[in-house]
């Protein structure tokens, strides 16, 4: 039996304000490299907004959606939120959680699939938050596994798809004629590769990603061409990143002919935060339009009611140390297996207190 006493919800963190925009930025690159001119582009996406990024909201809600999910569940562990990026930041989270004598979390990461960005750096981030407390060896931090296939995270997309096209078709657009793109973030092909070398170039990255688009296409869309596209790419142009880019994608189908719509399906995050409402809304959106196709963007799974039952049964299988080989999963990779605990806690020395 695992005593985990308290939720710890984990993510991005994203500016506030316009005086917040390029603090956020150094915080998220602080020293890897992306170029100043990607920076400034990168600050213009999130000025055009006021500054403000959409994703600290939609974790506010996402937060109190889980609340009220665990508290009809009678399971009594409070939540808590912090972020990589921007305030709340883990270290203070994590203080405040102490103080109250919670010391035991199970984080929840707001990344579904498996690479740096949202794994091993989510690990430093906790090693880091726990150690600037000195509670490295007083507190620990334990994850839910990778949900990428997991029914909570996925039902959303699929139902989303599915009225997607169904829009298109009664606009007027032949099936055959629809194109759905399955788009994620592009991240450089090494750490691709890195993610999972077992799995081929791309990595579990790539694999899980390939996976979940066949799931969510049998189901919604049988029959219907698709394709996995990137988005989002930065970093130095020198760096090779995964491909192919949506923009580019869009481009090809036109020159292609026989596509009058594509169906874009962000199946790469889990809230409709500033990589989805810029890249995808605006610039994909845009590339459509040149092209002359019908345009539809599925929303991401956010706080859909199956999302946020998903969570806490996430949660409560590592409650109730559930046996791998029975947990939920939809495709062949899964269900992912968990991950080792960052920092430690004597139940002797708890005992103690
Ligand atoms: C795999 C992945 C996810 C999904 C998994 C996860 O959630 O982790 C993700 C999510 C997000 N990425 C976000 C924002 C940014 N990502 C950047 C930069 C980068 N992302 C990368 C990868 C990923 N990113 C990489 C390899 C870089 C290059 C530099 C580096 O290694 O860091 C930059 C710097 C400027 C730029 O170059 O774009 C920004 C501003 C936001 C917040 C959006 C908002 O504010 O609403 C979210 C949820
Ligand atoms: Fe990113």
């Amino acid at each position: 039996m695992t005593h985990f006493n308290a939720i710890l919800l984990s993510s991005f963190g994203g500016p506030e304000g316009q005086d917040d925009v390029i603090p956020f930025l150094r915080n998220v690159t602080a020293g890897r490299g992306v170029p100043d001119d990607r920076l400034e582009e990168v600050a213009h996406h999130y000025r055009h907004f006021g500054g403000v990024s959409p994703i600290n909201a939609q974790n506010r809600a996402l937060k109190s959606a889980l609340e009220a999910e665990l508290a009809k569940r009678g399971i009594e562990l409070p939540v808590y939120w912090g972020n990589r990026n921007w305030a709340p930041y883990f270290a203070d989270t994590v203080a405040e959680a102490a103080a109250n004598g919670h010391t035991r979390l199970l984080a929840l990461v707001t990344s579904a699939y498996t690479s740096y960005s949202g794994v091993g750096q989510y690990r430093e981030d906790f090693e880091k938050a726990l150690a600037a407390n000195d509670l490295s060896d007083r507190a620990s931090i334990d994850r839910v596994r990778e949900y990428f296939d997991h029914p909570g995270f996925v039902t959303p997309l699929i139902d989303g798809t599915r009225a997607a096209v169904q829009r298109l078709t009664d606009a007027g657009h032949e099936a055959s004629a629809i194109r759905i793109l399955f788009s994620t973030h592009s991240i450089p092909t090494a750490a691709a590769k890195a993610s999972g070398p077992e799995f081929g170039d791309g990595g579990a990255y790539e694999a899980q990603h390939r996976a979940v688009a066949e799931v969510i296409s049998r189901d919604a869309a049988p029959g219907i061409p698709w394709q996995l596209v990137y988005q989002s790419r930065s970093g130095d142009p020198r760096v090779p990143w995964l491909e192919p880019d949506i923009n580019d994608v869009i481009a090809d189908l036109h020159d292609e002919g026989g596509t009058t719509a594509v169906v874009v399906v962000p199946f790469g995050f889990v809230s409709d935060h500033m990589e989805v409402l810029w890249d995808l809304d605006n610039e994909a959106k845009a590339s459509a339009e040149e092209a002359g196709f019908g345009f539809e963007r599925v929303p991401t799974s956010g706080v859909h009611p199956a999302f946020v039952a998903g969570l806490v049964d996430l949660i409560e299988e590592r409650l109730n140390d559930v046996p791998i080989e029975q947990r939920p999963h939809l495709t062949p990779l899964g269900p992912w297996p968990d991950h080792e605990t960052v920092g430690s806690y004597l139940e002797v020395e708890a005992a103690a207190r």
